[in-house]
């Protein structure tokens, strides 16, 4: 059963883009939030207890950024010959995107600090012999369904609960369009979700496509099958989304622009094309130094500075926030690492209050809310978030698990249908939970969060799963128990 013509895409259902400006409305229905919102333990659960802790001193380095990792192994993948990575995120999402081009016919290997891809060449993916198996990872699926949309070979994917309840229609959409077909998991049941098998388009068509959502990886999802596709493909972005496949892809050699017409984002991508390979150097990764940028601001006497953290304009919304919020960040030592701006963030505790957030900056920080609503908690006033349908969509229903989370631990939070409004204690840290375990429904970023929560509280947070961490931060708990000693 083909997919292409009877799903009912996520991106259908909503009639306008679900964040910022005059186009933003809200969207209607959303079928999978239930999923979301309830998702059960796994079976081997590692609960851990967060304690509340002095000032945090010292001077870390977080892992590499997960959104240019994954790009780094596909886009070395298609390349003729060896690519050379250094700094890559070695986190379960990044992983799975390793294993999968393996599938596909790349050579993928550690060398010492390097990783060394060696590509296959564009139009030369080999079909994969059993199901690609995607973990918890949205980027990971979303970005290989696109890839296996320009070829002309056959893909099962399959994933966790978390993945297995978020929407595909996105990306079906536009690669059905292509001439990619979906075949669902449920003969009889159309859906747009995993298990699903699909099959790439022989040859593919180029298409012009105007996002209905505010997404990366829909737009690199459509990029990436137009590499394979003979004519020039358009994606128009209403609204900028992180722009780390058209950095790269340029330093790739793909032959790819980029233009502003009305305000919004034209990118154009001529194919079929070859990729020469690259040495990539990957920039720590904002959306993990965010959780230490806001611990810092938090802790009374904290001083932490953060090494290598990439400050991407389409990335760093969360400190232009925090800032406003009164946060005290030096940015040090600005440069260019592979491509990308990046600084040193030396940030010290201050007295942050609360602030209305601009929906229009909700792209450069769609990672970042569960955090910034754990520092709105502490901040004094009220904080005000809007325009973030999307959140109900991440691993977890990032909206509702938030706020029953910092609910639990004794934040004042008002759960609207887009946003969370909290009101912040004004420095006086949260009372924390008992020992049962804030529910983070197989969700990295709600885990890390109310760890940092955690040692800002009274009598401590209690995580029922910290396993998820590992997707996107291995070494986490480590690094903060490192500061806080
Ligand atoms: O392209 C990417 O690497 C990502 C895009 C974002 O998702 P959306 O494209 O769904 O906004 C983000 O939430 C995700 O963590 C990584
Ligand atoms: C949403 C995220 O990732 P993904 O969509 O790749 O699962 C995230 O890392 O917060």
């Amino acid at each position: 059963m083909s997919l292409a013509g009877i799903a009912r895409p996520d991106s259908q259902k909503r009639a306008r883009l679900a964040i910022g400006g005059s186009h933003c409305q809200k969207p209607r229905s959303y079928r999978n939030l239930t999923h979301l919102g309830t998702l059960p333990l796994p079976d081997n659960p590692t609960p851990r207890r967060f304690a509340p802790r002095g000032p945090l001193r010292g001077t870390i380095t977080v892992p590499g950024d997960k959104s240019i990792s994954h790009r780094a192994l596909i886009f070395g993948a298609l390349a003729v010959g060896k690519s050379r990575i250094a700094g890559l995120l070695e986190g379960e999402d990044v992983l799975a995107t390793a294993a999968a081009m393996r599938q596909m016919g790349a050579k993928i290997e550690r060398d010492g600090e390097t990783w060394v891809v060696e590509g296959v060449g564009v139009g030369s993916l080999l079909e994969p012999e059993t199901a690609l198996d995607m973990g918890n990872s949205g980027t990971s699926t979303r970005l290989l369904m696109g890839l296996i949309a320009g070829h002309a070979i056959s893909a099962t994917f399959i994933g966790d609960a978390s993945l297995s309840a978020r929407p595909m229609g996105r990306v079906i959409e536009p690669l059905g369009q292509m001439g990619a077909s979906f075949t669902a998991s449920r003969a009889g049941e159309p859906q747009d979700t995993l298990p699903l098998t699909m099959r790439g388009a022989n040859p593919a068509v180029p298409i012009t496509y105007r996002l209905p959502v505010a997404s990366a990886q829909v737009k690199s999802a459509i990029l990436l099958a137009a590499l394979n596709t003979a004519g020039t493909t358009t994606v128009i972005e209403p609204v900028p989304t992180r722009d780390h496949s058209e950095r790269m892809l340029k330093g790739f050699g793909a032959a790819i622009e980029t233009e502003t017409v009305a305000e919004e984002r034209h990118i154009r991508i001529h194919g079929p094309g070859d990729l020469a390979p690259q040495d990539i150097v990957v920039p720590g990764d904002p959306s993990s130094a965010a959780f230490f940028a806001v611990a810092a601001s938090i802790v009374p006497e904290s001083d932490v500075t953060i090494r290598n953290v990439g400050l991407n304009p389409t990335r760093n919304g969360i400190f232009q926030v925090l800032e406003a919020m009164g946060a005290d960040i030096a940015y040090e030592d600005r440069r260019e690492v592979g491509g990308e701006p990046v600084a040193d963030l030396r940030v010290r505790h201050a007295e942050l209050h609360g602030v209305e957030v601009d929906p229009a900056l909700a792209p450069s920080m769609i990672d970042e809310f569960p955090v910034l609503f754990v520092a709105a908690a502490l901040a004094k006033g009220t904080t005000t978030t809007s325009g973030l349908h999307e959140l109900r969509v991440k691993e977890s229903d990032r909206l509702a698990t938030m706020a029953r989370a910092l609910t639990a631990a004794g934040a004042q939070v008002e759960e609207r249908e887009d946003g969370l409004v909290i009101e912040g204690t004004g420095g006086t840290p949260l009372r924390g939970t008992a020992n049962e375990g804030v529910a983070t429904a197989l969700d990295h970023r709600i885990a890390m969060s109310m760890a940092i929560a955690g040692i800002a509280s009274r009598d401590g947070v209690e995580v029922d799963d910290t396993g998820p961490i590992a997707t996107s931060f291995p070494g986490f708990a480590d690094l903060l128990e490192g500061l806080t000693q």
